[in-house]
């Protein structure tokens, strides 16, 4: 009989692929300021102490803090200016009792002081400044490796690197980084495919667009994508395509041909390289073709050719290998509490991504499902903005229940 065998859970699927799939990827160093987006492939631990030395954190005036003791408003403290220093600058000599120099925010603390006296609780007499209350020790004083002290861990392997850390990374004069370098393979496959290039198509042929939808995702994880072409529904040609793009590739996508047509040749062809593991089909709707399999290590995710399945398969396959090639965790997507609009029916034992518009109505968000849910109409996902995940061990949810939707985009309302 033709048709799928038991499809295997999500997270079965899932388990039984990463297990398997030992090769890592290699490293590489890449300047600090375009390592945004990419995967530490090591930790790095602060050289120096930042800021280098204390500093003053307002406008002011230097001065010894034991200098303020018993100052008041009517009994106020009087300290000689000897000097002024600038942020940039440093003051030449050191601080004496009885004296308090002018400073500017960001610049080093003179020896011999140890707070600053910011303008507004000073009064400026010419020669001197009068101190109206005591000062504890480094008032508006940022200590000396107050942000990050040298030795300190600032980035954990397996990071995704920030814009943040890129700040931090500079402030430390850390030029370059280790990242994952993770290449990728990705083969279309399909005899009636045509490339955006060659719009409007033939009667009959379909444009590649799945393949531009994927190497965004994969893009979008800081993954180097090689476009390996179009391949027709051809068992020979597919398994000698994966081939060739395993040895120079960690990860091997390929797209159509997964389902059980007379031309889904592609996991039979996949079987053929002799995998390790070999999972066809999943308990997911949209997405069920979704397929990988581990050869000599590698992972090679066959993904369904409809774009909504191939999503799902790039979530539920794609995005946890490479976190985990990488020794990263997920970072967790933004999610919505709405009220659902309309009674929403799925098959129990199969993990639900419904594609619904979340609209925000009298203060409250509303989750209406959208009425197309075809794997093959992939408008849903631009003309919605969210979607609800209806887990295996659920038949839906009923009009009014609140639910928790997975946010794609801004809400309307
Ligand atoms: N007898 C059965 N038939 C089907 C089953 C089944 O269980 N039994 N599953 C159905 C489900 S569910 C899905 S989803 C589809 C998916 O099939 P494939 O992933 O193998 O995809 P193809 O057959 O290659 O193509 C399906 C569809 O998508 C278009 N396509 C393919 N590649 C691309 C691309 N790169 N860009 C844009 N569009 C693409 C293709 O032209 C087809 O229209 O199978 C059901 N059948
Ligand atoms: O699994 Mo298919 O993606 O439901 O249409």
């Amino acid at each position: 009989m033709k048709g799928f065998k038991a499809l295997t859970p999500i997270a079965e699927a899932q388990r039984v692929i990463i297990n398997a799939a030992a090769h890592k990827p290699a490293a590489g160093r890449v300047p600090t300021p375009q390592s945004v987006g990419l995967y530490a492939a090591e930790d790095v631990v602060a050289p120096v102490d930042v800021p280098p030395f204390d500093r003053a954190a307002f406008d002011g005036y230097a001065v010894r803090s034991a200098d303020t003791l018993g100052a008041s408003r009517t009994n106020p403290i009087t300290l000689k200016k000897t000097g002024k220093v600038v942020t940039g600058g440093e003051y030449q000599g050191a601080l004496g009792p009885g004296e308090a120099v002018e400073i500017a925010t960001g610049a080093p603390l003179p020896r011999g002081a140890d707070a600053v006296v910011p303008y507004e609780e000073a009064a400026d007499r010419g020669d001197y400044i009068e101190v109206y209350r005591p000062v504890p020790q480094y008032y508006y004083v940022s200590r000396r490796g107050e942000d990050v002290t040298a030795g300190e861990v600032v980035l954990k392997r397996g990071r995704r690197i920030k814009p943040w850390d890129v700040g931090v990374l500079a402030s430390l004069g850390i030029r370059e980084v280790s990242v994952y370098r993770v290449r990728a393979a990705l083969i279309s496959t399909g005899s009636e495919l045509v490339e955006l290039e060659e719009a409007p198509p033939p009667p009959g042929r379909i444009i590649n667009s799945t393949r531009h939808v994927i190497t965004a995702l994969l893009r979008d994880m800081g993954v180097e994508v090689s476009y390996m072409g179009i391949v027709p529904d051809d068992e020979e040609k597919i398994r000698n395509a994966v081939s060739k793009a395993l040895s120079s590739h960690d990860i091997v996508i390929t797209t159509g041909g997964v389902s059980v047509g007379e031309p889904d040749y592609v996991v039979k062809a996949v079987a053929r390289l002799k995998p390790e593991v070999l999972i066809h089909g999943i308990a997911a709707r949209p997405g069920r073709p979704n397929s990988a399999a581990v050869v000599n290590g590698k992972p090679v995710v066959m993904l369904s050719g409809f774009p909504v399945a191939s999503i799902v398969g790039f979530e539920v396959f794609v995005k946890p290998i490479i976190l985990h090639m990488v020794g990263a965790r997920e970072e967790p997507a933004p999610v919505v509490k709405a009220t659902l609009t309309r009674r929403v029916t799925t098959p129990i034992n199969v993990r639900s991504f419904v594609r619904v518009r979340v609209v925000r109505r009298d203060g409250r968000l509303y989750a209406e499902p959208l009425a197309v849910t075809g794997s093959g109409v992939l408008s849903t996902l631009t003309r919605g903005n969210g979607l609800l995940i209806i887990p295996e061990n659920r038949e839906g949810y009923d009009e009014g229940e609140e639910v928790e939707v997975l946010l794609l985009g801004p809400v309307e309302g």
